[in-house]
């Protein structure tokens, strides 16, 4: 992939709007209306108050309240996702009857920002557990719970969308056998057919997807940062199927996760390194115009005589989810990486910020194949200024991991510290 810009098939037609020209919050505010200079206030808390909000006016939040985030799905055909589970898991209540379809985890995250497990916790460390088979434990529970609370919209959607997808250990990202064991082990003790079991794409672990799909595991590849290792991806997604043996292929299903905003994280510092006008003008541009390229891989690949063979035995298309969505350089518009990438067949996953802003500003209008040239345009240029998009990927997906091991570490850590204290206290 590295040196050209990948030309692929458009079989969509284009749609209407521009890719963002202007991402620059301070250009944009200039002319936006006051609500999105609200927004900023709003990142800094825990949970959304768009969605407290109606949750306090319908009391258990129950009742649906109508949001964009119900056009986007049954205008545009994208399914809105929550990208933050934490208990109590019942806080989901709101956010689902405000129109999100499905939850990815970050369970250390969840579990060391809380203290809602610490009775569990005790209970399993009294009971003899070790820490971290009482994280395991902790996780499954919210899993479950999720689980639950999603399983009609994957009745109603045929098994398409109401996932909850949770990882493998974070230590297994370079060990193929052990994330098949590992997922294997998660998708039999969650017990829930609305479970995505979350595999990173690293190099080690594509091989690993193929394996789990073959087993019959609905699968979250995660880490996603090239179109390179994209296209790994869906191949191993479509080995996995063909391989299955099985008749029936409507139930295995898949997502694949591709990180934007970190994308323009690491390009803009680079741009900024380079420092010439021409570089400058390109800095938050990068990771939208690499995700419509990817997005029209996505077309080329689930169309032709090998996915129509599986289309026959009901295979479903193995979705793109845009992850890493909410803005990290605060002078960016806060749907940067929401609005130009809605589409048919996608699913985008939003913190609280980018769930706030989208709600609250967002445009539902078809984006994601919208203006491609224009990205293979941006994409060809930053190879000329010497980006190079591998590269790009592979530094990425090393600082993914790294980041999600060192958290995983430190929480068990503190988890074995807490557990140590607590059979000491009750003489265990
Ligand atoms: O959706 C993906 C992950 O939650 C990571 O998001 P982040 O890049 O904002 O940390």
């Amino acid at each position: 992939m590295a040196g050209t810009v990948p030309k692929l098939a458009a079989p969509r037609p284009a749609a209407a709007g521009p890719l963002p020209s202007q991402p620059l919050r301070s250009a944009a505010l200039a002319s936006a209306p006051s609500a999105r200079r609200f927004r900023v206030s709003l990142a800094a808390r825990a949970r959304s108050p768009v969605i407290a909000m109606a949750s306090a006016k319908e009391g258990n939040g129950a009742v649906t309240k109508r949001t964009t985030l119900h056009d986007l799905y049954e205008q545009q055909g994208q399914s809105p996702w929550y990208d933050n589970l934490c208990r109590p898991v019942t806080d989901l209540l709101p956010y689902i009857a405000n129109g999100v379809r499905g939850v990815t985890s970050n369970p250390t995250k969840a579990i060391s920002s809380s203290n809602a497990y610490d009775g569990q916790f005790k209970e399993l460390i009294s009971a003899g557990k070790d820490a971290e088979s009482a994280y395991w434990e902790l996780v499954i529970k919210d899993i479950q719970d999720a689980c639950k609370l999603f399983e009609p919209i994957y009745d109603e959607t045929d098994g398409a969308d109401g996932y909850v997808s949770v990882e493998v250990s974070p230590r297994l990202a370079n060990d193929t056998q052990g994330t098949v064991e590992a997922a294997k082990w998660l998708h039999k003790v969650v017990n829930r057919p609305n479970v995505y079991i979350k595999i990173p794409a690293t190099a080690e672990c594509v091989p690993s997807i193929k394996e789990v799909i073959a087993n019959g595991i609905s699968v979250n590849v995660t880490l996603i940062f090239s179109v390179a290792r994209y296209e790994a991806v869906i191949d191993a997604y479509l080995d996995g199927l063909e391989a299955s043996g099985l008749s029936d292929l409507s139930r295995v299903t898949s997502v694949a996760s591709f990180f934007v905003s970190r994308v323009d994280s690491l390009i803009d510092k680079m741009l900024e390194k380079i420092g010439t006008p021409e570089a400058l003008a390109l800095r938050g541009k990068a990771a939208v115009a690499q995700a419509k390229i990817a997005n029209q891989l996505y077309l080329k690949k689930f169309s032709g005589p090998r996915w129509e063979a599986l289309v026959k035995k009901g295979a479903k298309k193995q979705r793109l989810l845009w992850a890493s969505t909410s803005v990290k350089n605060p002078a960016y518009l806060d749907t940067l990486y929401v609005d130009p990438l809605i589409g048919p067949d996608t699913v985008s996953t939003m913190p609280d910020q980018a769930l706030d802003a989208f709600i609250d500003h967002g445009t539902v209008a078809r984006t994601i194949d919208a203006n491609v040239s224009e990205a293979e345009g941006i994409y060809s240029a930053l190879e000329k200024l010497g980006i190079d998009w591998e590269e790009v990927g592979k530094q990425l997906e090393h600082e993914g991991v790294s980041s999600f091991k060192g958290s995983f570490d430190s929480l068990l850590t503190s988890l074995e510290e807490k557990g140590n204290a607590l059979k000491t206290a009750a003489n265990l």
